[in-house]
């Protein structure tokens, strides 16, 4: 069997989604159709004796494995990244987050850092990002047009800020944010790509009025798009929240304007109380995880396995530039230390974050949190092949690795492995990436 264009990958291939069994398959290969689909995959001699294509033939330290999805992080905080681990949530947001972000008014600076920042992301093999731009409607097309001409699947949000008690310069009028909200996700989606849709962005509670988070919880619904925000992150945060909306907690709040949906992605969710852990379950909203930032900025520590025991689905992010990192390898890597600080303190020995759960957080968990399951998150059957191929080998000695089975070179990559093991980057099928 075999049409024009089609590719055949073969060598050690992650193609488990079941982190209690085995994620990486030695001697596989996956076809990937010309029009970027997964149309087979299994053993590599009955794959290759089946069907005709280009051969691509993996390394001995090599990994083809799906694309990351980065749930959380915010593109105009890269200008920022690494620097100012110094000061806690609403001080860093003050001091260091609001005057950069307030800068990308100016549209060459803007078109710029975006250009950056999309290289940046794809190069570390993130090939869905969900991004928090600023409040300029023009900022955030700027960012949608980079992914889309760089090839990045992408939710693209203009933040949403009415009431900002941290920065007076830094906000809009509650009217012109809905309307630009309106005209960005219009825009957006007239760039006819697929690939890259508009998120509604409200920041965070304590910057949003009711007014505005009600006009957005409807512009959701009406115009289908997924919702992304901050909650329960930092004590100072929670106390502000709790001064401006007495009477609710901070779950009731958002879904008191129709933002809990079940394409809700609520960033940080460390200090959720088990009431609204269960809400989230019922909602079908997930948890983004954000490690790297949680501790840069001494947020707190997420207990994931209350969450997972609750039934909330976990996606990762890297919260740059709270995060140090645009590398979700780092993410998995802080996740897994999250849960062993949770360990260490609980006193338990079972219940950790193992490297196989990090990595399903990272890849199938973002999809699921984004409701594209369906279409990426891992390679199997019928799916988009959006992936990532890493040499191990180009991050560690190749002489310590040579006897590894598949799943331990996939925890060495994990563990050990810097960006220069990113090898090539997919997305849809398409090189959008390669070192
Ligand atoms: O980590 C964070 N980064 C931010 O930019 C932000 N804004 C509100 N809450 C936030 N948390
Ligand atoms: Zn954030």
């Amino acid at each position: 069997m075999a049409s024009e264009g089609d590719k055949i990958f073969v060598g050690k291939i992650v193609v488990g989604t079941d982190p209690a069994g085995e994620l990486t398959k030695n001697d596989w290969a996956v076809v990937v159709d010309s029009h970027g689909i997964i149309n087979a995959s299994g053993n590599k001699d009955e794959i290759v004796a089946r069907y005709d294509g280009e051969i691509i033939k993996l390394g001995p330290y090599s990994l083809l494995m799906p694309g990351f999805i980065d749930a959380h992080l915010h593109a105009p905080q890269f200008g920022n990244i690494g620097a100012h681990q110094d000061l806690p949530l609403l001080d860093w947001l003050t001091t260091y987050t609001f005057p950069l972000e307030s800068k990308f008014a100016d549209k060459n600076f803007s078109e710029k850092m975006n250009a950056a920042v999309v290289r940046s992301t794809l190069s570390r093999g993130t090939t869905t990002a969900c991004y928090f731009g600023t409040i300029y409607k023009d900022d955030a097309l700027a960012l949608a047009i980079q992914c889309s001409e760089q090839g990045q699947r992408a939710y693209v949000g203009k933040c949403n800020i009415d009431s900002n008690p941290l920065a007076t310069y830094y906000l809009e009028k509650t009217a012109e944010s809905v309307v630009d909200t309106a005209w960005a996700a219009r825009e957006i989606r007239g760039l006819g790509n697929s690939l890259v849709e508009p998120i509604i962005t409200p920041r965070f509670a304590v910057s949003c009025s009711p007014s505005l988070m009600e006009s957005l919880g409807k512009m959701a619904k009406e115009e289908n798009m997924a919702i992304q925000t901050h909650i329960s992150e930092n004590e100072g945060e929670i106390q502000l929240m709790k001064e401006l909306f007495p009477n609710d907690g901070y779950l009731d709040v958002y879904d008191k304007y129709g933002l809990v949906s079940d394409r809700c992605l609520l960033a940080h969710s460390i200090y959720l109380t088990d009431a609204e852990r269960k809400k989230m379950s019922e909602k079908g909203a997930s948890i983004v995880h954000c490690p790297d930032s949680n501790f840069a900025l001494m947020s707190g520590v997420l207990d994931h396995k209350v969450a997972d025991d609750a039934n909330v689905n976990i996606a990762l992010g890297t919260d740059v530039s709270g995060g140090t990192s645009a590398s979700m390898v780092d993410a998995m890597r802080y996740a897994e230390l999250s849960s062993k600080i949770n360990t260490i303190k609980n006193k338990q020995t079972t219940s950790y974050l193992n490297f196989k759960k990090a990595f399903i957080f990272g890849t199938l968990n973002g999809a699921k949190a984004l409701k594209i399951d369906d279409q990426v998150g891992s390679l199997e059957v019928g799916k988009e092949f959006d992936a990532v191929i890493a040499d191990v080998g180009a991050s560690l000695e190749t002489a310590f690795l040579e006897n590894d089975s598949p799943d331990e070179l996939l925890e060495r990559f994990i563990h050990c492995a810097d960006p220069r093991s990113i090898k090539n980057v997919f997305v849809r099928g398409k090189e959008v990436f390669s070192s």
